[in-house]
């Protein structure tokens, strides 16, 4: 994928549907009682991959233009995959789903690509396991493929040594099937995506500080779910307004839930001109993102932030090579467990656009404002590392060439077209 350099971002986009979000209203509304019908659904592969998976154990969903309609058929409803339960790419559906199947009453079987293959799973199978669950990784590596053979499970108190919305996610699910409260405590608060769309299906869970808490056997009723717009995906054009002169871009209806907004606290310390209009605070709270062009100044991006903006991260660190001055990002290694280690693709590419960024265990330092150039950026078919260097593209000088860059699909099929309806024509 070749970039092109733009300059004077104008006018007005609507981002696709939040990730998170998506697979979450696909999960819950099949294990609700009704229907359950999703507007603007992100239709990614990963979301795509959830469908799938749900359609193979009964669930019927149609697929409208404008909507998505989950029949579902209540907690005690799935019925067992004729075939392995394929999640493609993601680990929110593998690891969400993992904390469903651990609680049904047949077996089942997991499987992806070569990326999901290597990513860690053995922290959600710890918590399951000390549910009561039958988890087996086949290859012994703690990773897909896994052999999930349904139990009757147990309530329990689990302290996660990891700030994971998926990890937490999958324990409370699993603990909808369990014989009390099951709790989950993190080091952070993660997103909490699964808490609200929980309590909206009419599921009791409470938090309180960084612990979340679930009841037993919950009748969820199917509901609409409008999904709001990816804060994830907004990311790379926030970034893309900000850098690029002349630019002053608006995106609608973006979902700034603050377990999620990281990513605006560090832009508003790095010293961007963002002015949040049409803020809702409904459900999950949304609101108009108005973006101009900013010089951007170093910053230190560390702690309880981290998990409000895991997925910004690679573009964080572009964002950063353009800005003045040094950024020094900590705590991050779980970069290291995506889709590619983020860390290692991150410092590799940047270097070949000329930045001055060296990776440490748990994140990078970038010494920003160095001359940066077009290269050729291997993405790993990692799509936030491709996207985030299709942004890099559109502001440097010189030939920009991404490799694999059509894994945007996962999260965001649209995008090239996307990047480039703003510029001048
Ligand atoms: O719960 C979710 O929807 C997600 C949680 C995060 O992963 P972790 O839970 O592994 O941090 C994030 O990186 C991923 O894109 C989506
Ligand atoms: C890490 C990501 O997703 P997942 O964990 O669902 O594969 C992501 O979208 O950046």
């Amino acid at each position: 994928m070749e970039i092109k350099k733009q300059t004077n971002l104008r006018g007005t986009l609507t981002v696709p549907g939040d990730k998170s979000i998506s697979h979450r209203a696909v999960m819950f509304g099949s294990l609700a009682k009704g229907t359950t019908c999703i507007s603007h659904f992100l239709e990614g592969a990963d979301c795509l991959s959830t469908i799938s998976c749900f359609r193979k154990m009964g669930i019927s969903i149609e697929r409208r233009k404008s909507e998505i309609l989950v029949h579902g058929k209540g907690l005690h409803g799935l019925s067992a995959p004729e075939a392995l339960l394929d999640v493609g790419n993601s680990g929110t559906t593998t690891r969400l789903i993992s904390g469903i199947l651990a609680g049904q009453k047949f077996i089942s079987e997991l499987d992806g690509d070569d990326s999901i293959r290597t990513r860690p799973m053995k922290r959600i199978v710890t918590p399951l396991a000390s549910m009561g669950a039958d988890i087996t990784s086949k290859r012994g590596n703690g990773c897909v493929p896994l052999l999930i053979h349904g139990k009757e499970l147990h309530a329990v108190h689990y302290d996660s040594p990891v700030a994971s919305a998926q990890v937490k996610s999958c324990v409370l699910l699993a603990g909808m099937y369990a014989d009390g409260v099951t709790s989950v405590t993190e080091p952070f608060l993660s997103r909490n995506h699964t808490e609200i769309m929980l309590n909206y299906f009419g599921a009791n869970v409470t938090s309180e500080g960084t612990t979340a808490s679930i009841l037993p056997e919950p009748v969820l009723e199917g509901r609409a779910v409008k999904v709001p717009g990816d804060i994830s995906s907004a990311a790379y054009f926030i970034a893309a307004g900000l850098l690029t002169p002349g630019s002053e871009i608006l995106l609608k209806n973006v979902g700034i839930n603050p377990t999620r907004a990281g990513m605006l606290k560090v832009c508003m310390d790095m010293g961007a001109d963002i002015t949040l209009l049409n803020q809702s605070t409904e459900g999950e709270p949304t609101a108009d993102l108005l973006i101009r062009t900013s010089n951007l100044k170093g910053t230190t991006v560390e702690g309880a932030v981290i998990p409000t903006l895991i997925d910004e991260i690679p573009m964080i660190a572009v964002m950063a090579a353009f800005a003045d001055g040094t950024t020094v990002i900590r705590d991050a290694q779980e970069l290291k467990v995506k889709e590619s280690d983020r860390i290692t693709v991150m410092v590799e590419n940047l270097k070949r656009m000329g930045a001055d960024i060296e990776g440490t265990d748990d994140g990078m330092i970038i010494h920003g404002g160095k001359p940066l150039h077009g290269a050729t950026i291997d993405s790993h078919l990692d799509h936030r590392v491709a996207m985030s260097f299709a942004v890099a593209g559109t502001i440097c000088d010189g030939s920009m060439e991404i490799l694999h860059g059509d894994c945007v699909k996962i999260s965001y099929p649209n995008f090239y077209q996307d990047l480039y309806s703003l510029g001048d024509k």
